[in-house]
C-alpha cells in the first residue's frame, strides 16, 4: 500500500496565444498546456482533461464544449469581451467566467486614436504607394483633427481614455452613453448628448466604444450614416456588428462617409465575399485585424490579471473579476477573503466533527450570524458559497470541490441545507472586532425566528438538556489568519488547519500526559495541543437560554482537548484514546 497518495497538479489548457509572465505566475503550481490552433473538435477531445481554459477571443466557448469539460471549474478571458464564450451555460454547469476588465483599455483607446490620425492622413495608403516607387504627395493630403468634433457612442472605460487623448488633440468631444454618469463626462470635458440622433449631424469623427449587445447590435446602419455630415468619417475598435458593414459599405461608395477605420468585424477573420471581407478591401478603409489589444503590455496585463484569477479559483479563492458572479467591490473583496477561508473552514469542520461517515449532514438548517464589523457586509454571497463549499466538501467529492459563487444556491437547494444569514453589529457579546457563528438547528426547529425558549425536542424523547444539542462553531480572523473560538460548549483558539484530533474528556489531572503518551506508543506526532473549557457565554446565534442552567457539576467539568497531528490516526488509536485513556470520544478532521 503506497504511503503518499501523489495528487496531480491541476492542468490548464492556453488554447491561444497568452502573454508567458502569466503563465509563468501558474506554473508552480499547476501543469500548462499551451495548444494553439486546436479545431472544435480537437477541443472537445482534450477538454476533459483540464481544470482551467483560458482564451482570448477566437476561442469559441460553446456549452457543447463546457458540458464535455468534465472537470472544469474556471474559464479565463485574457481581455475584456466575453461574446466568445457562453456565460450562460457556464453559469448553469458552476464554471466561473473572468476576464480582465481594463488590463488592455489604454492599448484599445492608443489603437483607436491611431487608427483615426491614420485615416486622416491616409498613412496605410501613402506607405504603401511609397513602397511601390510612387512619390504621390497630392494624392493623399489629409485633414486635421484639431477643433473637429468627435462623437463617441459609448463613454466606458475605453471611451473615456479615447475622449481624454482627443481633447489633448484640440479637438471637441460629445458622446452617447444612456449609463455615463454627468460627472465623470465633465472631468473629461465631454459633453453628453441625449441621443445618438442629436448628436450625428454635429460630428467629423464618430468612434464606437460600446459591448455588441441587443441594444448596439446593427445600431450604425442606412438611417443613421444619412444623418451623418458629408464627409464624416467613422471608427470601430469595439465589437464587429455595432455598425451594419453592408449600409456602411454604400455609405463610402455614394462618398457620404469620407473614410472609415475599423478593428473589429463580424466574421473573424473575415470569410472570402463576406461583409467583412469587402469592407477590409475597401479603398477608404483602414483595416486591422482585431488589434486593438494587441501591445506587449496590455498582453502583459490581461495574462497576468487572469492567471492569477485562475490561481485563485483553483484555491478555492474569490476571483476579482466573474462575469457570472455579482460584482464585490476590490475593498469588500479585502475584506472577505479571509472570512471566506475561515467560514468554508465553519463548514468543514461542521461535518467532519458532527456528522458520521453515513454521507448525509445529520443537520441541514443552520443560522450564519455575522457579528461586528463583518456585520456591515451587504454582499455576503461569497461567504454563503463558502460555508456550502465547506459543508459538502467532507461529504461529496461531486458538490464540494465544485461549489462556488455561482453556483452555490443551487447546490445548497439540492442538497436540502437552509442557511439563514444573521447581521448583529453588536460586538457587546464577545471581544472580537468579527465573529462568526455556525449554529445547526435541531431538526424540529426549522426556522431561525422559532421563539426564545421554544420546545425544541420532542416531548417523549429523552430528556437530553437543551445545550448538550448545540452544534455551535464560531471563529474570528486575526488579520487574514482564520481561527476557531468555540466549538461545541467549548471555548478555544486553534487554527483550522492540518490534521486535527479533537478528544472530549473530563478534565482532570494527568488527562494530557495519558494521551500524550497513547499517541507516542502509536507514532504519531503532536504539533500542537490545546485545552477548551466549557464555555461560559451564550453561543452567538441563540437567544436567551441561561447558558449554565442545564449543567450538572460532570458537564462544567468536562473540557476539549484538540492536538494538531502529524497523519490520519486508524480507528484502533481513537480506541485506545477511548478505552485506556479515559477519553469520552474522539474525532479525527482534516482542515
Ligand atoms: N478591439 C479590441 O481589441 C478591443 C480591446 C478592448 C476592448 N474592446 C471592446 O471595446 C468595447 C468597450 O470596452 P470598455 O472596456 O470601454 O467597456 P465598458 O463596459 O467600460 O464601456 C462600455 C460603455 O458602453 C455604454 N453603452 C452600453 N450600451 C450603450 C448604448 N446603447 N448606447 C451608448 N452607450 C452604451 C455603457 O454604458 C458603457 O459606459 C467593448 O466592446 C470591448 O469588448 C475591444
Ligand atoms: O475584448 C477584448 O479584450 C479585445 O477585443 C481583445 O481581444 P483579443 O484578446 O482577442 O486581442
Amino acid at each position: 500500500m503506497p504511503l503518499l497518495t501523489h495528487i496531480a497538479p491541476p492542468k490548464v489548457l492556453a488554447s491561444e496565444k497568452l502573454s508567458p509572465d502569466g503563465l509563468a505566475l501558474l506554473r508552480s503550481g499547476v501543469e500548462v498546456h499551451e495548444k494553439k490552433g486546436l479545431s472544435h473538435e480537437e477541443l472537445l477531445t482534450i477538454i476533459p482533461e483540464y481544470e482551467a481554459l483560458l482564451v482570448r477571443s477566437e476561442t469559441k466557448v460553446t456549452a457543447s464544449l463546457l458540458q464535455a469539460a468534465k472537470r472544469l471549474k474556471v474559464v479565463a478571458r485574457a481581455g475584456v469581451g466575453v461574446d466568445n464564450i457562453d456565460v450562460e451555460a457556464a453559469t448553469k454547469l458552476g464554471i466561473v467566467v473572468v476576464n480582465s476588465p481594463s488590463g488592455n483599455i489604454g492599448a484599445a483607446a492608443e489603437h483607436t486614436i491611431a487608427l483615426m490620425m491614420s485615416m486622416a492622413r491616409n498613412i496605410p495608403e501613402a506607405c504603401k504607394s511609397l513602397k511601390d516607387a510612387k512619390w504621390e504627395r497630392s494624392k493623399f493630403v489629409g485633414v486635421e483633427v484639431k477643433g473637429r468634433t468627435l462623437g463617441i457612442i459609448g463613454l466606458g472605460k475605453v471611451g473615456l481614455i479615447v475622449a481624454r487623448s482627443a481633447k489633448g488633440l484640440g479637438m471637441n468631444v460629445v458622446a452617447v452613453d444612456p449609463y455615463a454618469s454627468q460627472a465623470v463626462a465633465s472631468s473629461a470635458s465631454v459633453t453628453l448628448i441625449p441621443s445618438l440622433s442629436e448628436m450625428l449631424p454635429k460630428v467629423d469623427f464618430l468612434t464606437i466604444h460600446t459591448p455588441l449587445i441587443a441594444s448596439t447590435k446593427g445600431m450604425i446602419s442606412t438611417n443613421e450614416l444619412s444623418k451623418m455630415k458629408p464627409g464624416a468619417r467613422i471608427l470601430n475598435v469595439a465589437r464587429g456588428g455595432t455598425i451594419d458593414e453592408v449600409a456602411l459599405l454604400a455609405a463610402l461608395e455614394s462618398g457620404h462617409i469620407a473614410g472609415a477605420a475599423i478593428d473589429v468585424f463580424t466574421s473573424e477573420p473575415p470569410t472570402e465575399g463576406s461583409s467583412a471581407a469587402k469592407l477590409i478591401a475597401h479603398p477608404k478603409v483602414v483595416a486591422t485585424p482585431h488589434l486593438g489589444a494587441s501591445t506587449v503590455e496590455a498582453q502583459e496585463n490581461v495574462s497576468i490579471d487572469v492567471c492569477e484569477q485562475v490561481l485563485h479559483v483553483l484555491q478555492g479563492s474569490l476571483p476579482r473579476s466573474a462575469v457570472n458572479a455579482p460584482l464585490i467591490l476590490p475593498e469588500e473583496y479585502v475584506k472577505l477573503q479571509p472570512f471566506v477561508q475561515l467560514i468554508e473552514k465553519l463548514g468543514s469542520l461542521y461535518t467532519q466533527h458532527y456528522t458520521s461517515t453515513s454521507g448525509s449532514l445529520n443537520r441541514n438548517t443552520f443560522d450564519l450570524v455575522y457579528q461586528g464589523e463583518i456585520a456591515g457586509l451587504n454582499n455576503t454571497k461569497p461567504l454563503f458559497a463558502a460555508l456550502i463549499k465547506g459543508l459538502t466538501m467532507p461529504i461529496s467529492s461531486s458538490a464540494g470541490p465544485n461549489v462556488n459563487i455561482v453556483n452555490a444556491e443551487l447546490i445548497a437547494k439540492e442538497r436540502g441545507i437552509v442557511v439563514n444569514e444573521r447581521h448583529s453589529r453588536d460586538p457587546s457579546s464577545h471581544s472580537y472586532s468579527s465573529l462568526v457563528t455556525l449554529v445547526a438547528r435541531p431538526p424540529s426547529r426549522t426556522s431561525s425566528r422559532a421563539p426564545p425558549g421554544a420546545a425544541t425536542q420532542p416531548s417523549n424523547g429523552p430528556q437530553v438538556p437543551q445545550l448538550r444539542q448545540q452544534q455551535v462553531i464560531s471563529g474570528t480572523c486575526s488579520g487574514s489568519q482564520p481561527l476557531i473560538t468555540r466549538l461545541d460548549r467549548f471555548e478555544t483558539s486553534f487554527i483550522p488547519e492540518g490534521t486535527l484530533l479533537i478528544c472530549h474528556n473530563y478534565d482532570s489531572p494527568g488527562k494530557i500526559g495519558v494521551v500524550g503518551s497513547i499517541l507516542g506508543r502509536k507514532k504519531v506526532n503532536i504539533n500542537f495541543m490545546g485545552v477548551a473549557p466549557v464555555s461560559n457565554k451564550l453561543p452567538e446565534g441563540e437567544d436567551g437560554e441561561d447558558v449554565n442552567a442545564d449543567k450538572d457539576a460532570d458537564s462544567l467539568n468536562e473540557a476539549l482537548m484538540i492536538l494538531g497531528i502529524d497523519r490520519v490516526v486508524d480507528p484502533d488509536v481513537l480506541d485506545a484514546l477511548v478505552g485506556e485513556g479515559g477519553v469520552l470520544s474522539g474525532r479525527v478532521v482534516t482542515l
